[in-house]
């Protein structure tokens, strides 16, 4: 018997390990046929309405509500700790500033661990600093690459700030309107959790290895990067400005149905119906057209969803979370290149959840393979190749 016919006969392949459970979890489920999203059971509209992004993480991280005094206690916390040092702006200024926000953010999350007391992971104060770093920190990372790299100095947090606010002043020097920083916070929110997705697992299996907390958010970043995942955000607002206009909808859609190609913002592991959070941050971009007037990428995206549901909805084909929040963001005059990493400021919450789950349970990844290359072969000494 070989080694492939050993394993298969005890597990079945499944490419993308669809289906296969790799955790048991109590922070979020995702009923993909029904398109519900609960945090800790909590539905993600009544978080939406109700709650706040840094109330989210916490219930995310520590498991329930926080009372008027923890949720105040964290909030210090969290603007305490949101400076940088000096000696990590000073190594952002070496980035190039033609490089994506994303690999600057991935640099420099990890290179907090150079500076943060390393691996007490048994010990629950250490863990509570890394979360309080963490999130702290890492928005005001991405604004400083972003000022950095237009020849600015970073712009210092602002104590009189709250988290969202803080982040979109951080980014232009001016405060926010409430409505955009009300908006903004609601779309952290979205984003701060979603059970075992790529960059999750990622940061689980980087977490499984008892690395730093910052080793496990700066894998966590590299993997939200991509096109497939939290990247896509980008990737939809070049999909609508290379469209052009309503019209250009169909022949496009069509044009990449027949060359077998990816429509970005649409499709999902889990989801076979509209992911709720697209419906929501669909009726945000509204409010925010409302207040400002609509822009003909709002138009085009509509009549692409209508286009896909046609043609591609029998195969579950839907909007999902990155389709809507490029038009929320765009609005806000957020560069398109910074979406997937406020789309990290958020799913830092989800990571750290997932990392703190993770230690408590811990046993390494270690999952196995089936083996499709031959045995036995022969060196060939380099003469005789
Ligand atoms: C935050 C997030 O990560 S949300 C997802 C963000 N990513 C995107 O928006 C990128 C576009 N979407 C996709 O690439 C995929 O839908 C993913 C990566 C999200 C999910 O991938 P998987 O679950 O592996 O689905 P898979 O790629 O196998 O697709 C299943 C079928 O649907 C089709 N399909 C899936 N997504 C799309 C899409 N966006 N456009 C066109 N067809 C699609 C596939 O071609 C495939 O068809 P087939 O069975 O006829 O070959
Ligand atoms: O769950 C997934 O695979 C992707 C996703 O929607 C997310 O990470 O928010």
């Amino acid at each position: 018997m070989t080694s492939t016919t050993t394993i298969s006969t005890f597990c079945e392949y499944q490419p993308g390990l669809e289906n296969i459970p790799a955790t048991q979890s109590s922070i979020s489920c995702v009923d993909g046929i029904n398109g519900v999203l609960e945090y800790r059971g909590i539905r993600i509209e009544e978080l939406a309405a109700q709650s706040s992004f840094v109330e989210t993480a916490y219930l995310l991280i520590w498991g329930k509500l926080p009372n008027k005094a923890e949720l105040k206690q964290f909030q210090t916390d969290i603007l305490y700790h949101r400076r940088i040092k000096y000696r990590i702006r000073d190594m952002m200024k070496c980035f190039p500033e033609t490089g994506h926000p994303m690999d600057a953010l991935q640099t420099s999350a990890a290179a907090l661990g150079l500076f943060y007391s390393r691996r007490a992971l048994d010990n629950p104060e250490y863990i509570r600093k890394a979360v309080v770093r963490l999130l702290a920190k890492i928005p005001t990372m991405v604004a400083a690459f972003h000022q950095m790299r237009r020849g600015n100095d970073a712009i210092q947090p602002n104590d009189d700030l709250d988290y969202a606010t803080n982040f979109l002043y951080m980014l232009t020097e001016r405060k926010p309107h409430p409505i955009a920083a009300k908006v903004f916070d609601v779309c952290l929110t979205l984003h701060a959790e979603h059970t075992i997705n790529a960059s999750t697992f990622s940061a689980m299996v980087t977490a499984s290895t008892l690395t730093d907390p910052y080793g496990v958010i700066a894998s966590a970043v590299g993997t939200l990067a991509g096109p497939l995942h939290g990247g896509a955000n980008e990737e939809v607002l070049l999909m609508l400005e290379e469209i052009g206009s309503v019209e250009n909808v169909l022949p496009y859609v069509e044009a990449k149905i027949a060359n077998k190609q990816k429509i970005m913002g649409f499709g999902h592991r889990v989801y076979k119906v509209k992911d709720p959070r697209a419906s929501i941050l669909q009726s945000l971009a509204e409010q925010l057209f409302e207040e400002t007037g609509y822009d003909t990428y709002y138009e085009i995206a509509l009549e692409l969803e209508k286009v896909i549901e046609g043609k591609l909805g029998a195969k579950g084909i839907y909007p999902n979370v990155d389709f809507y929040s490029g038009l929320v963001y765009n609005k806000l005059g957020i560069p398109s290149d910074l979406f997937t990493p406020i789309f990290a400021i958020a799913r830092v919450a989800g990571w750290l959840a997932h990392w703190k789950e993770q230690l408590a349970v811990n046993r390494i990844f270690r999952p196995t393979q089936i083996y499709t290359g031959k045995h036995k072969v022969p060196y060939i000494p380099m003469k005789e190749r």
